[in-house]
């Protein structure tokens, strides 16, 4: 196993920092700008209503008006070109979690996909990325421009009316901060019910889609819908209890916005009377106050965001942190000469007691290696141990020789074909789905097609190796699948070929045809096959039997 993973969110922006700080440090830059323009514009206009007074040059007035109307025009190509921008940002972090989550998911152990399902797994990294991106958008777009456009304007505040009205400002910002604070803190649990329970429905919806054929065999229809109900449900009633338990929030800081408009504006009237302020500064203080209050809702916004964003991010964060098998960085080139796999007393136990003790054999070249037994006397434990899935707790697994244990599992799989009992097909063409991304050989591809007994169906179809198999192969049948999935595994060269009840769907003529192809390549390649059929073994073969006689369960 590879050591703990680093986090998601550190991993994640390490990453995109690396890939785009020039386009984020422009962003930023112009975020400021635009937050620089955007206060510059009204202060521009409340300095022309003071210069429209009787006697005024006309002139300037025009120009210093004709100055706002371009810092507005500025402002809002500025504001848009950031947008654009930061979406540009966007979808980069979104690339980036989607490229990284896949590349993890390439890794994870087994176990990982017996207990998660695609629509599971789907779900939590759509919204990981989700959550990531928002809070970008909200960085870029809100704290940076907004934490510039506070101090610009406070300080403008400051210079035209009065430093008092800045601490009420201040005072204000402050407690609708910590209401949003306070806010969060109390729809918290709600919220990570309501991302919990979406989670769970997911992963029932996962369920559901894969099982579908068998619901409808068994008429489950009625039962899936009601489960499927009360899950919406309850995923629906729990994000309803989060917004409404942040409705008397809202209240308050409505509340607080009118009682700092009404306490400044009481504080400018004496100031005004005294001829201390001009019309143009109280413009100025309105239109200022007014966009002011942008910003704090935006922080308040943010902090809000940043509690979702933890939420939706812990689904995402267990998959990303789940177990993975170790990196194929590890590949060596190894040469097997013989290729003779030898268990000597090997046991394992599973939690639960059960598993295999004492398995000793020789799998050598010239014929097949049958393993035979009861069902549930440890033949598929025996594959596994072999196939490096699990370690032994006794005894040892050697390769000509040398301990399988000091053989890394990526140059274990160089060397091994594997045919399993679950076949797995991908959605694409036959040609894809036996050589799955190694380098096309025609050549080969029908002479692997052909040592699986297919050759001869496949060049029947039209389009010969280019049809495509349906979604997860469903358009063959069983005994076609497993032909495509012995071809698969000879299309790698193996110096091992296991075969897991590779043979069971196939009717006793196409089975032996495949075995007799097989031995022919026996002299080069140690054949391993677990077979409940024992009708098949030639002289020549080996038959190794898993059980209690054997020392097993
Ligand atoms: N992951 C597991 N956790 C706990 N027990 C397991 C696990 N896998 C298998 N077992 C148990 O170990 C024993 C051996 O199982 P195994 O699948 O190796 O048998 P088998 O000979 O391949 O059976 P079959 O012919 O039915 O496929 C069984 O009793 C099984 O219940």
């Amino acid at each position: 196993m590879s050591s703990a993973p680093p986090s998601l969110v550190r991993s994640i922006l390490v990453d995109f920092w690396r890939a785009s700080r020039g386009m984020l440090l422009l962003v930023s830059v112009l975020t400021m700008v635009t937050a620089v323009v955007a206060v510059a514009g009204p202060y521009v206009f409340s300095r022309m209503i003071d210069r429209m007074q009787p006697g005024a040059l006309a002139e300037t007035v025009a120009l210093g008006l004709v100055a706002y109307a371009v810092l507005v025009g500025l402002s809002s190509a500025l504001q848009r070109a950031q947008n654009y921008l930061a979406h540009v940002c966007g979808e980069h972090l979104a690339l980036i979690v989607s490229t990284s989550l896949f590349e993890r998911l390439l890794h994870k152990t087994a176990p990982f996909f017996v207990e998660h399902n695609p629509v599971e797994i789907e779900t939590a990294g759509q919204r990981g990325d989700q959550a990531l991106v928002t809070m970008l958008h909200l960085t870029l777009g809100y704290l940076v421009s907004g934490s510039v456009q506070i101090a610009l304007s406070l300080a403008l505040i400051g210079a035209t009316v009065s430093l008092e009205i800045v601490a009420v400002s201040v005072l204000y910002g402050a407690a609708f901060i910590a209401l949003s604070v306070a806010a969060d803190r109390r729809s918290t649990r709600y919220l990570e019910a309501a991302i919990a329970a979406g989670q769970e429905n997911a992963r029932f919806v996962g369920n559901a889609l894969t099982g579908m054929e068998t619901l409808r065999h068994f008429g489950a229809h009625g039962w899936m819908r009601s489960l499927f109900s009360q899950k919406a449900e309850a995923v629906f009633r729990n994000w309803r209890d989060y917004s409404l338990s942040r409705i008397g929030f809202a209240g308050l800081q409505g509340a607080a916005l009118a009682l700092q408009l009404g306490v400044t504006f009481l504080m400018l009237v004496p100031r005004m009377q005294a001829g201390l302020i001009s019309v143009g500064d109280v413009v100025l203080f309105n239109t200022l106050l007014l966009a002011l209050n942008q910003p704090f809702e935006a922080i308040g916004a943010t902090i809000n965001e940043l509690a979702k964003t933890r939420g939706n991010l812990a689904p995402l964060q267990a998959i990303w942190a789940a177990p993975e098998e170790e990196t194929t960085a590890a590949a060596e080139a190894l040469r097997l000469s013989e290729g003779t796999l030898r268990f000597e007393a090997v046991g394992y136990r599973y939690e639960n007691g059960r598993g295999v003790e004492n398995v000793s054999f020789t799998a050598a070249r010239g014929g097949i290696t049958t393993l035979t037994g009861e069902t549930g006397a440890g033949k598929s434990t025996v594959f596994r141990l072999a196939l490096k899935s699990l370690e032994p707790q006794s005894g040892e697994i050697t390769i000509d020789g040398r301990p399988l244990a000091g053989i890394a599992r990526a140059t274990w799989y160089g060397r091994i074909g594997v045919v399993p009992q679950d076949i797995l097909l991908l959605s694409d063409t036959l040609s894809v789905n036996i050589t799955l991304g190694r380098p096309v050989d025609a050549q080969k591809l029908r002479r692997v097609a052909h040592q699986a007994a297919i050759l001869s169906t496949i060049e029947a179809l039209p389009e010969g190796f280019e049809t495509s198999v349906g979604e997860r192969g469903l358009k063959l049948s069983g005994g076609e699948r497993q032909r495509i999935a012995i071809a698969r595994a000879l299309y790698g060269d193996p110096d091992i070929l296991f075969l897991d009840e590779a043979s069971s769907a196939l009717d006793a003529a196409t089975e032996r045809e495949i075995l007799n192809g097989l031995r022919q390549l026996a002299d080069r390649v140690t054949v391993i096959a677990i077979t409940h059929r024992t009708g098949m073994i030639e002289p020549g073969d080996t038959v190794v039997r898993i059980g209690p006689e054997a020392g097993g369960p």
